[in-house]
């Protein structure tokens, strides 16, 4: 089938690489064809690590990237796709613009889906026409590397845009879990509250971030502690979602001072260098702030 990608950064470019790689012929779009570049670049780059620890072969990639096209014009990008999934930044106005232009240029059996972590699929629907054809498929982060997509179900979502939707996701192989359009829905509800909840533990001086993250990983078994996976995601996208949280579901969410304050401070986590650790070329190299430099 014919799948389409609208955002070329850090989660559309791998949504297209892992649809290519099953198969799907892909068109990736973004709005700067340095931005389709930077996107496809990504794909290589992805593909050749996977030749490089054979987890793929030479022609397989070759094929792979055969199937990706890239390309500017949304409506080149979307007359034929039987599936568009939408990775545009995170905001219910561009994405429900986003919604309706696909609409307008696609065919009448077009499912349209989107990547949102936490905005409601439900009101991006109702920029539809035909509200029936939305879904959520919430891809995580690389999506080449991580199982799970998480399939939302809309208030408006029919029972044959979510078969599709399970179809193709279990075509990727990739583990789908089905979940009501709800705030958060099950894992950034469940994801944010354990890291909320780690951060006032640091507030309160309960240990530090790195016995934190220590005590989840060895005790539960988690692969990355609620800390570290607070700098990889973003301080400022955990302090957004929190405050969305907070909105919809009440005080539980509120986000804790020290999260303000760091985003403030523009210490957002691996990306600019400091969150609750101290990053240097990606790499962490201690904690931050009262905990002092060593772990
Ligand atoms: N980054 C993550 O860890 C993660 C994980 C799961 C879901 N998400 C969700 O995925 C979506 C994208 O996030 P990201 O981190 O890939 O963002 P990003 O900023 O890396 O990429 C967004 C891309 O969309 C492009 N764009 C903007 N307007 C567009 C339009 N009208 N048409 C086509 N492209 C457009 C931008 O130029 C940019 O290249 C968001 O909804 C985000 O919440 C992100």
């Amino acid at each position: 089938m014919q799948v389409t990608v609208l955002g070329a950064g850090s989660m559309g470019h791998g949504i297209a690489q892992v649809s290519a790689m099953a198969g799907h012929d892909v068109i990736l779009r973004d709005i700067e064809a340095e931005f389709v570049e930077n996107g496809l670049e990504g794909i290589r780059t992805n593909l050749q690590g996977g030749v490089d620890r054979d987890k793929l072969t030479e022609e397989e990639m070759d094929a792979a990237l055969e199937r990706i096209e890239g390309t500017t014009d949304l409506e080149e990008a979307v007359a034929d796709a039987d599936l568009v999934v939408e990775a545009v930044p995170e905001e219910m106005d561009l994405k429900k613009e986003v919604f309706s232009d696909v609409e307008d240029a696609a065919g009448e059996e077009t499912v349209i889906a989107s990547n949102t972590s936490s905005l409601s699929v439900t009101e991006m629907a109702s920029a539809l026409e035909h509200p029936e054809r939305a879904v959520g498929l919430h891809f995580f982060n690389p999506p080449h590397i991580m199982d799970l997509v998480e399939i939302i179900v809309a208030e408006q979502t029919d029972e044959r845009t979510e078969k599709f939707a399970i179809d193709y996701v279990q075509g990727i192989e990739k583990e789908d879990v089905v979940v009501r359009d709800t705030a958060g829905f099950a894992t950034s509800r469940l994801g944010l509250a354990l890291g909320l909840e780690a951060i006032r533990m640091v507030e309160q001086g309960v240990a530090s971030p790195a016995d934190i993250d220590e005590g989840m990983e060895i005790g539960y078994g988690h692969p990355m502690g609620p800390l570290e996976l607070t700098d990889h995601v973003g301080l400022d996208v955990r302090l957004h979602i929190a405050e969305h949280l907070r909105e919809e579901l009440g005080e539980r969410f509120k986000p804790p001072q020290s999260l303000r304050r760091k985003v403030r401070a523009g210490n957002l986590g691996k990306k600019s260098g400091e969150g609750y650790y101290v990053w240097e070329d990606g790499e962490r190299v201690g904690m931050s702030g009262e905990w002092g430099g060593d772990e």
